[in-house]
Order: structure tokens, then sequence, then C-alpha cells
């Protein structure tokens, strides 16, 4: 399949029941705080996440995307303030939900074969038998990689790469997706492959949470912003409110290109 091809809608199972039992949203951040050798790189930020629209995060470079992306996914641990899910305090790094999951810009893949990788993944979370051959059949197809099962993960593309860690994620089915700049490293054809998975994912009930520097890609995928600059957040909205009457003077900078960190 080349990308670019229409993926999901048709390729879609109806329904992903996983997508939606014992529900771990809203996610909620209070008062967060991130510092590093006393410097405070997140800088007292209060949020909700809500089940729904595509949250993209948007900012500047060094604003603080990447370290609050990893902060709610529970890989971080907040210097002060809470993180909570469905008013639940996680105890600490590594220690969120487990139906939630995370794409990196570099995909991180095992020195095993596609289907290898799919399968650990699945393995891990205890999914095995039928249901794991299942999971594994839909993600590969959902993502366009059903005849690259028996190829080394290293060996595929960087486009390829990340369609592999996203059919990680859908094979998984996890309620929220969190995706740290996922098409920053890929051309134009593999980036709408990117988008396309990660709408069908959507589609399918899982809530996106993600980041990026392509404002074109944000207008094509959010449905919600939240903008942040030097690790506050200034902004928290509607995607057509935020691209036509941004809030902040440093949100209408940003847009017209004239605040780049
Ligand atoms: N472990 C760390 N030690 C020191 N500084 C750090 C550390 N991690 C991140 N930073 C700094 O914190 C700031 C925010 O980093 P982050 O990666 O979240 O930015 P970002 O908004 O994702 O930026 P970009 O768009 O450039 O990827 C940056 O200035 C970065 O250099």
């Amino acid at each position: 399949m080349s990308p670019g091809t229409n993926l999901g809608a048709q390729r879609l199972p109806p329904t992903r029941e996983g997508a939606f039992s014992a529900p771990i949203l809203p996610l909620e951040l209070r008062d967060v705080c991130y510092e590093v050798g006393g410097a405070r790189l997140i800088d007292g930020i209060s949020l909700t996440i809500e089940t729904g629209p595509r949250t993209l995060i948007l900012g500047p470079n060094g604003a603080g995307k990447s370290l609050l992306l990893r902060l709610a996914h529970g890989l971080l641990r907040p210097s002060a303030g809470q993180v909570l899910w469905r008013n639940r305090k996680i105890a600490g790094a590594g220690r969120g939900p487990r139906r939630q999951a995370m794409v990196f810009q570099k995909p991180v893949l095992l020195r095993r074969s596609v289907r290898a990788n799919l399968d650990h993944a699945l393995a891990l979370h205890r999914i095995g038998g039928e249901e794991r051959r299942q999971r594994r059949r839909e993600a590969l197809q959902a993502t366009g990689l059903s005849d690259r099962g028996d190829q080394p993960a290293r060996s595929l593309s960087g486009g390829e790469q990340q369609r592999l860690a996203l059919a990680r994620a859908w094979a998984l089915k996890p309620q929220v997706l969190f995706l740290d700049e996922p098409t920053s490293a890929l051309d134009p054809a593999s980036t709408r492959a990117v988008e396309e998975i990660v709408q069908a994912l959507h589609a399918a009930g899982t809530k996106i949470v993600m980041t990026t520097h392509d404002l074109g890609q944000a207008r094509r995928l959010a449905d919600e912003v939240v903008f942040l600059n030097r690790g506050r957040l200034l902004e928290q909205g509607p995607a057509d409110r935020f691209f036509t009457q941004p809030q902040s003077r440093e949100a209408e900078a940003y847009l017209a290109g004239e605040l780049l960190w």
C-alpha cells in the first residue's frame, strides 16, 4: 500500500469495545509544575482533557509541549501539582492507567519482525490466543501493513515504522492516545497516511491528544487547541476560535509565524 492511500473508514472494525469500557477520562492537571535543576519548565498548568474532541497541543519551540504530554501520560512525575484520571491521583512516574498509549516522534521498535512487535505489546497486556491474532490482523490492516508481518521492523521506511507504532497502539485499543510530533520526520505522503490513521482511531472512539509543529496539520486535525508558551498554558478552546480569534497576543504572533521560541 502506498502512503496516502485512503486508510481507515472502510477497513475499520465497526466497534472497538475495549475503547469504551471502564472510562478513564477526564484527565485533569491541577497546577502542574515540572522543574529540572531549578529551572521551571512547566509552570503551573491546570487543564482538563475530556472525551471526544481531538486535542492538539501547539506552541513555539521549547514551549513545553512534549513535557506536558509526558507528564499527562505518566512518563514524568510533576515536581508539584497533580495529574488525575477520572478524579484519581496517579502514584508516580510510569503509573498512569494502562488504557492509554503514546506514540513518539521517533518510533521505539524492537529488533524483531513487524508481527513480533505487535505480539510483544499484546503479550504485555496479557492478550493471547485468537484475540491476539485477531487484533494483530486488524491493526496491520488498518495501518496498511498487512503484507509486512514478517519484515524486520527496523528495516521498514520511516513512514512505515511510524505506521507500525500506530498499529501497536491500535492493537491495544487505548481510550487515550498521546502522539508527540508523530510526523515531524516524515515526507508529505507518509504524513497524510499517519493523519488518516489518527483520524480512523478518533472515529473508532480513541481520544487523540497530539503535539505538532505543523500548523496545516493542526488545522486539518484539531477540534480543540491547547496553546503553550514558555511552560505556561495560554489558551485552551475550540480550534475554530483559536485559528480565527486567538485570545492571547502570543498565540496571534505564533499564528503569524512571528513567535518561533
Ligand atoms: N531533562 C531536561 N533538562 C533540562 N531541560 C529540559 C529537559 N527536558 C526538556 N527541557 C527543556 O524544557 C523546554 C521544553 O521542552 P519540550 O521538549 O517540552 O518543548 P517542546 O514544546 O516540545 O519543543 P519543540 O517544539 O522544540 O519540540 C525546552 O527548553 C527544553 O530544552
